[in-house]
């Protein structure tokens, strides 16, 4: 069976990306191309807005009038976009894979509610090597134990708009889990000035931001004589879109409920 696949946010860094990707891939076909409803780019070929040449598929402005077209829209924009395709995709009962990142918690329960009609599949990060870091990650964090100091590191390109990223916050979260600590109560985000020395249970997040970085992360785990660092660069995106089409031809075949790249890819 192919998959009929929709991609908003076309003319993103990601969106094109996705689009190539879709392209590659077996099993899998663009049949919708979304932007904003202003945007100068509505009805233009989305094969060519990736750089492909044309495939056909003329971009739309209006979710709605593609809805008919596709079996799983891929959605990497930003959170007030994501939260208005994902409630029309439930209404219609069709699936989602969500990569967008920056939600607040009030975003997130929003957003979530969506699987109780419709499949979602949401990971900060579709990279199969950062999926497989977040497993390894616990993994560490559960042996390590409290006699480490955790810091994780994060580096973007310069038009990031989130910080921490996404991702570094995935990170959080397994190690918080793999030494029973709660992320909300123990994270610090940034220090400056007399800020005392390190306190034991504080999880640490540094972030840089810069020129084309595409994205590196870094998770420290520090003693007294020995250090452990595990480290995810990624120097390509099409490791996020590859693994957020291989996430859309899996979700095709769910009917309701919420799922990320750990699922996808079998490491819970
Ligand atoms: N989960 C993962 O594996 C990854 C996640 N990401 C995340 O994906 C998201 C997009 O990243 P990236 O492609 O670099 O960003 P870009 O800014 O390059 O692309 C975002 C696209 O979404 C569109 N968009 C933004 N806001 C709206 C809106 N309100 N309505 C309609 N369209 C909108 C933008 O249009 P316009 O330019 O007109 O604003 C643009 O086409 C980010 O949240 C990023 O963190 C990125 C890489 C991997
Ligand atoms: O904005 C990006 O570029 C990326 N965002 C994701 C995140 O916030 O973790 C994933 C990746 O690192 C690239």
């Amino acid at each position: 069976m192919t998959v009929r696949i929709a991609v908003t946010g076309a003319a993103g860094r990601m969106g094109k990306t996705l689009i190539e990707a879709v392209a590659l891939a077996e099993g899998a076909e663009l049949t919708a191309a979304l932007e904003r409803p202003d945007s100068s780019l509505i009805g233009a070929d989305a094969g060519e807005l990736a750089g492909l040449g044309k495939n056909g598929v003329a971009v739309a402005g209006d979710i709605n009038d593609v809805i008919d077209d596709f079996d799983v829209l891929i959605d990497f924009t930003a959170p007030v976009a994501t939260l208005a395709n994902a409630a029309a995709c439930a209404a219609k009962g069709k699936k989602i894979v969500i990569g967008t990142t920056g939600f607040t918690p009030e975003q997130e329960t929003e957003l979530l509610a969506n699987q109780q009609q419709t499949a979602l599949c949401k990971a900060a990060n579709f990279s199969t090597g950062v999926n497989v870091c977040l497993k390894l990650l616990k993994q560490a964090a559960e042996t390590l134990g409290d006699d480490y100091d955790i810091e994780i590191y994060e580096a973007h390109h310069r038009h990031k708009v989130d910080a921490p990223s996404g991702t570094a916050l995935a990170m959080g979260e397994a190690v918080a889990e793999g030494v029973n600590r709660n992320l909300r109560e123990v994270a610090i985000y940034g220090r400056e000035g007399q800020t005392g020395a390190r306190e034991r249970e504080t999880i640490g997040f540094a972030t840089v931001r810069g020129g084309d970085v595409v994205g590196d992360h870094t998770v420290m785990f520090m003693a007294d004589g020995e250090r452990v660092e595990i480290t995810h660069k990624a120097s390509s995106r099409m490791s996020f879109a590859r693994g957020a089409v291989r996430a859309a031809t899996w979700l095709a075949a769910k009917d309701s409920g919420l799922f990320d790249m750990q699922d996808v890819l079998a490491l819970r």
